[in-house]
């Protein structure tokens, strides 16, 4: 309740938590974990995440990544988002691990709805998205490239893509398969699923789950030149277009959303789950030292 309130002041009462500036005539406005640029003429905003260390998608994280998406929606002289990082080495880890481990239902169940929600506005935005993923992206990291138009690729073996949900003991969600099934295919996906394999860049362009691969040094500017040329599009055509593509996938999410609730919520409450991610978080703190 308290952090839709927050949305609520945040997004209809200007900017509290938020600030908005002027600068060289680049308009900039910023909540604590996401900085989104504008630039004037071209409509394009540069969208970053900044959740140190990893930009896991907390709570906080996905309510102002929302917000923020939703004020570049309603601003009509925006067509374009480059979303990417500002985290070193990291686009996003993806769903915050400790939002879904030692909670209680109703946490759980509020923490889905949210994720949900900005993953619906991602996948049906009007806008043009292009994602700069410029380093590690697993399971929801990976999600968030997905919904994009397009994705360009840091060129650093470090950096892995993929649903690898399987590989901590739960199972990536009907609408995450969805969507990556659209995206590589069936039997692709179907393998990649099971194993929970994470892609190297050179993998990931194989396969197709990222468009494009280059130097690490050039992946903004990749992105800004891709989006120059998508902008090229008559927006109406271009979003009806992917409407079409992409509307079946989002209604089935839309049509069952209090279920999905339900079965994340009682799947992640289990005792079994619970201890797999206990043994997934403890696997990373070991690798530490
Ligand atoms: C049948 C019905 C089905 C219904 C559906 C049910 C369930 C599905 C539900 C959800 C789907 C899940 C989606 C997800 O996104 S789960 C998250 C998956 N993410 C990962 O596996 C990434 C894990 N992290 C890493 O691999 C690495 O951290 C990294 C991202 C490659 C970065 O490595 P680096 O060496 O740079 O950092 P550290 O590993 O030292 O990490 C620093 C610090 O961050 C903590 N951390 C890492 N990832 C997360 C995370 N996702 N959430 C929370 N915290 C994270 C890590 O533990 C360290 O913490 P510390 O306190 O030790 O400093």
């Amino acid at each position: 309740m308290a952090l839709a309130a927050a949305r609520r002041l945040l997004l209809h009462a200007g900017s509290r938590l938020g600030r908005r500036e002027a600068v060289d005539g680049a308009r900039r406005f910023a909540n604590k974990r996401v900085l989104v640029e504008t630039e004037g003429p071209a409509g394009v905003a540069v969208m970053k995440l900044r959740n140190p260390p990893v930009n896991s998608l907390s709570l906080e994280c996905l309510t102002e990544f929302t917000i923020s998406l939703e004020k570049l929606e309603n601003d009509k002289s925006i067509r374009g988002v480059i979303l990417t990082s500002e985290c070193p080495g990291i686009f996003s880890a993806g769903l915050d691990l400790l939002e879904m481990y030692g909670r209680n239902p109703a946490h759980y169940a509020e923490y889905w709805k949210n994720v949900q929600e900005l993953w619906l506005r991602l996948y049906t935005s009007n806008m043009i998205l292009v994602s700069a993923i410029n380093g590690a992206s697993p399971a929801g990291g990976c999600l968030l490239a997905l919904c994009c138009d397009y994705r360009v690729m840091a060129d650093n073996p470090k950096y892995t893509i993929g649903l690898n949900e399987s590989l901590l003991g739960i199972v990536a969600p009907f609408w995450f398969k969805d969507m990556y099934v659209n995206t590589i295919g069936h039997r692709e996906a179907e393998r990649a699923l099971q194993l929970g394999t994470l892609f190297s860049p050179a993998e990931a362009l194989k396969v197709g789950v990222v468009d494009e691969v280059v130097p690490e040094d050039q992946v903004h500017s990749k992105a800004r030149s891709v989006m120059t040329k998508w902008l090229a599009i008559p927006d109406h055509s271009r979003q009806l277009t992917k409407n079409m593509m992409r509307k079946a996938t989002a209604d089935s999410l839309i049509k069952q959303r209090e279920a999905d609730i339900q079965n994340f919520t009682s799947f992640i409450s289990k005792d079994s789950i619970q201890k797999s991610l206990h043994m997934y978080l403890e696997k990373l703190k070991q690798k530490k030292g």
